[in-house]
């Protein structure tokens, strides 16, 4: 791992937490747009080397949703940037972590991702991040689009 990329919270209202972000990091969102596959709106703050990433939910079913009808807002996952994801999630495997999704798919922030389950984690959700660097990577996997508003 090479250092935390972001830590995602989920919220309610985007706008509102946006203003809160803005006040308390003394910056504004650098980057907002939407994960058609995850059902999730993110907006990013640069706090340093990481990110802040602020997630609402766009569809009922998206796993944010879920989350807050489950635990209210807060801290929703910690992301780590890898340099190589597959092996990153071939090594993980190995180790015994359960990997959510089987192939890494397009993130946000122009990345690709994957996901570790909580339970495997000592209870927290991690993604891993890797970079796209080119156009090859970004092939759309499956149907995640990046849209931005
Ligand atoms: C990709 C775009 C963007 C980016 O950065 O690029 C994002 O970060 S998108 C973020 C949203 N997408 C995801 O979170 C995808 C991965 N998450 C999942 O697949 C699910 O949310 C999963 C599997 C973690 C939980 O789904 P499930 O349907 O099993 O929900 P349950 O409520 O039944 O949870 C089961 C069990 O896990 C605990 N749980 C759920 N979510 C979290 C969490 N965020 N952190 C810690 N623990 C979590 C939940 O409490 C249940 O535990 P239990 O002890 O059984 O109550
Ligand atoms: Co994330």
């Amino acid at each position: 791992m090479k250092k935390i990329e972001h830590i995602g919270i989920a919220v309610k209202d985007l706008a509102a937490a946006n203003e809160i972000y803005a006040k308390l990091l003394q910056t504004e969102s650098y980057k907002t747009g939407k994960v058609k596959s995850e059902g999730v709106e993110t907006s990013f703050f640069k706090v340093g080397e990481s990110k802040i990433e602020l997630l609402a939910a766009t569809s009922g079913d998206s796993p944010i949703a879920k989350f807050l009808e489950k635990r209210g807002e807060g801290v929703h996952h910690i992301a780590y940037e890898v340099d190589d994801i597959k092996a990153e999630m071939k090594r993980l495997k190995e180790e015994g972590f359960e990997l959510i999704s089987k192939r890494p798919k397009k993130g946000a922030d122009n990345k690709l991702v994957a996901f570790l389950h909580p339970k495997s984690a000592a209870g927290v959700l991690v993604e891993l991040c890797e970079e796209i660097r080119d156009e090859e990577q970004s092939l759309p996997i499956g149907d995640e689009v990046w849209e931005d508003l």
